[in-house]
């Protein structure tokens, strides 16, 4: 149908499912999203053990995004993977994040999705920007080729990366390049919460979120001309691997940016968290209106075919 999409030779209803973190930490988030009018859903990046997070109030939402610290708050990776193993594949795809403390924990995580034989797709969190003493992985380039390296050789199925932003030319074609090294990197999500900006309430005159002193992980309007840029990178430098877009969105015009930028498929954070899952039936209500204004008659009509001047 018009809204049809395809990540990894698997079908979607639509392009449209949560960012990682946002209303998906609890199994009945999780089945509200599975319940909504979103094409996909996707857990909250797990540890190999529960972790209580940062203390509160580590979320605050502003006139134009949000900030958070959360610090990795999430049930344990065993919990997810028996949601994984219980969801119902035929109704939409799942996708399973990870974001282990370690390299050997991300090995042990992964091999037991693999293990469980389902179809949950793993979207590997690279760039979770608040865990105290643990910078995060994509900002170390070796780093991250010795953990895609050695990922890649245990997975060893197809599998996705999620991306920070980045701001310089040479961060693009370097982070591209070792992405490029790894043919079961299937998919690029771009981006991640920018990372480590300070919120401040002058009434109060005060930062608004305890972790960190106030530092935290940027998302919504203020994101948006950075997400695409990522994506759009990415798209460019990676032709063998599929962009997943994230950042900024909150009405159909901005999925139509995240796809024109190449995304196959556009995950929603801080709208969806302010929000709630009815956010998928607009979204995708605004979409299709100005696909058919524009007599786009499918995604991959307009997917990547951002002009420039
Ligand atoms: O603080 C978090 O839990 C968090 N927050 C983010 O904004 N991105 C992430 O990847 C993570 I793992």
């Amino acid at each position: 149908s018009l809204l049809s999409a395809s990540l990894l030779g698997i079908k979607f209803a639509n392009p449209l499912l949560n960012a990682s973190g946002v209303h998906c930490r609890y199994t009945d988030e999780l089945d509200a999203l599975a319940a909504s009018a979103a094409g996909s859903l996707i857990t909250k990046s797990c540890t190999l053990l529960e972790r209580e997070g940062n203390p509160e109030p580590r979320y605050a939402a502003t006139a134009l995004g949000s900030i958070n610290s959360m610090g990795l708050p999430n049930q344990g990776y065993a919990y997810y993977l028996d949601y994984a193993r219980r969801h119902n594949y035929a109704t939409k795809p799942l996708f399973f994040s990870v974001a282990g403390l370690s390299l050997e924990d991300n090995l042990t995580m992964m091999a037991a999705v693999r293990d469980a034989y389902i179809p949950a797709i793993v979207e590997l969190n690279l760039s979770c920007p608040n865990v105290p003493g643990k910078p995060q992985i994509a900002y170390d380039f070796e780093a991250m080729d010795r953990m895609l390296a050695a990922v890649s050789a245990e997975y060893a199925l197809p599998f996705g990366v999620k991306m920070p932003p980045y701001f310089d030319i040479a961060h693009f074609d370097a982070a591209a390049a070792i992405l490029n090294k790894y043919p079961l990197v299937a998919f690029v999500t771009c981006i991640n919460s920018i990372g480590n900006a300070l919120v401040i309430d002058i009434e109060n005159e005060s930062v608004v979120i305890k972790p960190k002193d106030g530092f935290g992980g940027i998302g919504g309007d203020y994101v948006l001309p950075t997400a695409l840029a990522n994506v759009n990178a990415f798209y460019r430098r990676c032709p063998d691997k599929q962009v997943i877009g994230c950042g900024g969105v909150r009405s159909g015009e901005q999925v139509f940016m995240h796809l024109l930028a190449g995304a196959s498929l556009v995950q929603v954070g801080t709208a969806l968290h302010e929000d709630s899952p009815r956010i998928f039936a607009r979204l995708n209500r605004e979409l299709s209106a100005i696909m058919e204004r524009k007599g786009y008659r499918s995604i991959e009509a307009l997917r990547g075919k951002l002009k420039t001047l």
